[in-house]
């Protein structure tokens, strides 16, 4: 790969959901024209209110949603058609992870948290380890979410919501991916615990070659992790450029009433009707 290809580009991808036979409803139009690359070390948020389409955008990147039009590209390689091969389906399985924003329902109750690892370790291995390499690899991955080696023995339902993040996003790096996408990630979490998984996310980051796909409606949020961010509505980007600037001066309206919308010191209220307008 040169070292200013992209990694992720994606190139005016559509998604139409058909309305289901026999109703008189219509076909869901959730994602239109939409385009962006995501470069090497890099954050790049995608926001927008519900609905916008972001989180189809990510499941068409990740192959968990069929495309009808466009085109998705990781490093340069076609990510459009279905995978062919268990081979195909695994490479691209590693080399882009997904994170949901429910680690409860992401996560199978009956695994403990160093089964959960050990088993994308081993799915995703290069080489063929042994069962002494994979666990020190598992503590290894249990330190870097900053959760205590004891805890590999624990089921999900022992563990805390910010703790069951911590176990999703190790998963994620048991994969060893060059692209992690998080999908309303932290939504469901308290502020304060909010706060210390996005500082995990930036020192991961810091440490490994890894890129993340940020999607999120908090703009709050997006503006403590993403470095570019894009603002979808209604299915379309009506906006994009480096996510300080653009939240410093939004010039679009929609950027400029998401940003009214966000409570906190600085942010002045907005009704929200006026979203809508
Ligand atoms: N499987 C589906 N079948 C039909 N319509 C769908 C399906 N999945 C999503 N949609 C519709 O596509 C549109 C975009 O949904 P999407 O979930 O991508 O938005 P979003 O911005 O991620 O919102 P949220 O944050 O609420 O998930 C919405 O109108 C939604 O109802």
């Amino acid at each position: 790969m040169s070292s200013n290809q992209p990694l992720i580009s994606v190139t005016d991808l559509r998604k139409v959901f058909p309305a289901p036979r026999g109703t008189k409803a219509e076909d869901v139009v959730a994602v239109d024209g939409v385009s962006f690359d995501l470069h090497a070390d890099e954050c790049l948020a995608i926001v927008g209110e519900s609905g916008s389409g972001k989180t189809t955008v990510a499941r068409m990147i990740v192959g968990l949603e069929t495309v009808t039009s466009g085109a998705v590209t990781v490093e340069g390689k076609d990510r459009t058609a279905a995978p062919r091969h268990l081979r195909d389906r695994r490479e691209r399985a590693r080399q882009v992870q997904y994170v949901f924003q429910d680690p409860y329902s992401s996560l199978n109750g009956r695994q403990t948290i160093g089964n959960v690892i050990l088993s994308n370790l081993s799915l995703h291995a290069t080489d063929r380890p042994g069962r002494t390499e994979l666990q020190r690899h598992a503590q290894e991955i249990l330190d870097a979410v900053g959760l205590p080696r004891r805890f590999a023995d624990r089921l999900p339902r022992e563990l805390s919501g910010g703790q069951r993040q911590r176990v999703a996003i190790a998963r994620a790096l048991a994969a060893d991916p060059q692209v992690v996408v998080l999908d309303e990630a932290v939504a469901a979490l308290d502020v304060s615990i909010q706060a210390q998984i996005l500082n995990l996310l930036s020192d991961i980051k810091a440490e490994r070659k890894v890129s993340y796909l940020f999607i999120s409606h908090d703009l709050a949020v997006v503006n403590q992790i993403s470095d570019r961010m894009i603002v979808m509505e209604n299915g379309k980007v009506v906006d994009q450029g480096d996510t300080a600037a653009l939240l410093a001066h939004p010039t679009h309206p929609y950027t400029r009433a998401l940003r009214a919308a966000v409570p906190g010191p600085g942010w002045r209220p907005v009704r929200r009707e006026k979203l809508a307008s």
